[in-house]
């Protein structure tokens, strides 16, 4: 006799093991049919029911996109169909903003739209310095939200028709207060995180582990990644790097040669607007940075 089977999406992932949860509500423990199994966490997928709340992944649905984050100096796949990356600083401790504009670079590259959020501006003092410092970023026609995340009701209020009907990923260094915020969204997540861990036996790795949570009150989904470092870049081409800053493309149009780097070519549209200050400097190193770490990658 068939099995019966369904759709799903991976809320959690460790190895060979899975959670999906179906559109009931109900989680399945899966495990891939094959001996590969390439599904990550928000991913779609056709699953096979099986005894005792188990199921098999029979197929991973068409993706709208796939992330990377980098490990140990590996690329290593884990979040896919996000829409929407919401990026968390503080007005205290100071954050990068080089980890910011990588995150802009993976989400333009996926076709993802991304949102700053500003989060403990009950924090006075620091406050117009952490405004000045996102400017560069307003300016790249960025989203920015300002939230105290200590108040749960009002960061509700504020995010949750930002969220509705999409699913988010969260990201922040340590220290801005990501856990805050997502204890403000998601009540429950903690005890989520724990029955996640002990189902898939992964208790000592549930510090690292991405997981899902539905967001019922906003057919939404927030997709957390603890101890998130920085985006895996390394499998974006030249022309992705470069179609990450998105402030290179009207200034591209007068460089003299059509497969210009904008490193150091003579009539460079792009190095005209760098010195004229249309284009930020910082914004411009990354992009020759991020150029020498994927060739220095390719040559291995
Ligand atoms: N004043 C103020 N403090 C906040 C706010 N949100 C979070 N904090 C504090 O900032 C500190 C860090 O918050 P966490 O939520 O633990 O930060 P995190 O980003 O998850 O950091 P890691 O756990 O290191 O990844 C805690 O002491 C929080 O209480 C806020 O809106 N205002
Ligand atoms: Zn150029």
């Amino acid at each position: 006799m068939a099995e019966a089977q369904r759709i799903g999406r991976v809320v959690a992932a460790h190895g060979r093991h899975f959670i999906v949860a179906l559109d009931d509500g109900t989680t399945r423990h899966c495990f891939p049919r094959g001996k590969k199994s390439g599904a990550s966490v928000g991913d779609h997928v056709r699953i096979s029911l099986q005894g005792s709340g188990e199921g098999a992944i029979d197929e991973i649905l068409e993706r709208r996109n796939l992330l990377y984050r980098s490990d140990q100096m590996r690329s290593k796949q884990f979040a896919a169909n996000i829409d929407l990356i919401a990026i968390v600083v503080a007005v205290e401790p100071s954050f990068s903003e080089e980890l910011v504009s990588r995150a802009l670079v993976a989400a333009e590259t996926a076709d993802i739209d991304t949102l700053v959020l500003l989060n403990k501006v009950d924090l006075a003092d620091g406050l117009a310095a952490a405004r000045e410092r996102l400017e560069i970023f307003r300016k790249l026609g960025v989203r920015v939200l300002e939230v105290c995340a200590v108040d749960a009701e009002a960061t509700r209020g504020i995010l949750l028709p930002e969220l509705r009907s999409r699913t988010t990923l969260l990201l922040g260094q340590s220290g801005m207060g990501k856990s805050t915020l997502l204890n403000a969204l998601v009540p429950d997540a903690q005890a989520a995180t724990r029955d996640y861990s002990t189902a898939l036996d992964a208790g000592r790795h549930t510090t690292t582990s991405t997981r899902l949570y539905a967001l019922p009150e906003a057919d939404a989904a927030l997709i957390d990644s603890p101890g998130f470092q920085s985006f895996g870049l390394l499998h974006l081409s030249p022309g992705d790097i470069e179609r990450g800053f998105p402030e290179f493309s009207g200034p591209k149009a007068h460089c003299r040669f059509y497969n210009c780097s904008h490193r150091n070519e003579p009539g460079c549209g792009v190095l005209a607007a760098l010195s004229q200050g249309d284009i930020a400097a910082q914004r411009h190193a990354l992009y020759l940075k991020l150029l020498d770490e994927n060739a220095s990658q390719a040559r291995y």
